[in-house]
């Protein structure tokens, strides 16, 4: 097992992460935030197409998540690719700022390979954050094969830094900023970039 790097571990003074009172209900589904998100967007044929719910506990800021590895997700044959699994990793945390109400990227993945994932594998996520301290959120991830319950097959631990929304304005190609912004659905404009509301 590898020894997680000092800038994933909080500082001393980091608060406890607090759930925005507007985050979605315990088990309430979330739905793609994006339609072309490669993580979870449905405009993706080849996408993960991963599910994340709210968790079941309302004082914690946490995640459920499935991803069923198919056949365009292999790496060796028919086993799931270390990347693939790593965007799951990546995605379902990333789903955890929709519950803080903050727009946040992934700054550093720092991912354990535990098990090998065959195709075919449901991969049963678990997500939340640790700590928050300024624009800095920490996190943690794991990821069971074989039921909610089964042994770990992958675990991550990151750290997402607050954006404003114009960092996705700057740095995006226009097309595509321009249609998720001309986006008529104000709900699913705002989740677009993850922003509340
Ligand atoms: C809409 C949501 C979609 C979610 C999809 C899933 C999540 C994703 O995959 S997001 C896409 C992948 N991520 C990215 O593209 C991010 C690219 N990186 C960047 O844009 C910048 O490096 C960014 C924004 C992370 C940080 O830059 P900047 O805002 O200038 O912050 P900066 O001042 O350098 O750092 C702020 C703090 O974070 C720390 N930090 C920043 N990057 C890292 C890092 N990689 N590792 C450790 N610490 C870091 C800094 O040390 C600093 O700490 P402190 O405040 O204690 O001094």
């Amino acid at each position: 097992m590898s020894g997680r790097t000092p800038s994933l571990t909080p500082p001393d003074d980091a608060a406890r992460p607090v759930r925005h009172p507007e985050a979605p209900a315990p088990g309430e589904l979330l739905g793609a935030h994006y339609e072309h998100c490669f993580g979870c967007g449905h405009g993706q044929p080849h996408g993960l197409h991963l599910e994340a719910r709210a968790g079941d506990d309302p004082d914690a800021v946490a995640i459920t998540a499935e991803f069923t590895v198919k056949p365009e997700h292999q790496g060796a044959p028919g086993l799931a690719h270390g990347g693939v699994l790593a965007t799951a990793l990546d995605e379902t945390l990333g789903s955890l700022n929709w519950l803080l109400r903050v727009i946040a990227v992934t700054g550093r993945l720092e991912t354990d390979f535990v098990r090998p994932v065959p195709v075919g594998t449901v991969l049963h996520l678990d997500a939340e954050v640790t700590a928050v301290a300024g624009r800095k959120i920490y996190s943690t991830a794991t990821g069971r094969i074989g039921g909610p319950d089964g042994p770990v097959a992958v675990r991550a631990d990151a750290l997402f830094i607050e954006v404003k929304v114009d960092h996705f304005i700057e740095n995006g190609r226009p097309e595509e900023i321009k249609a998720a912004m001309d986006d008529p659905d104000q709900v699913r404009r705002a989740r677009a970039f993850e922003v509340n509301p």
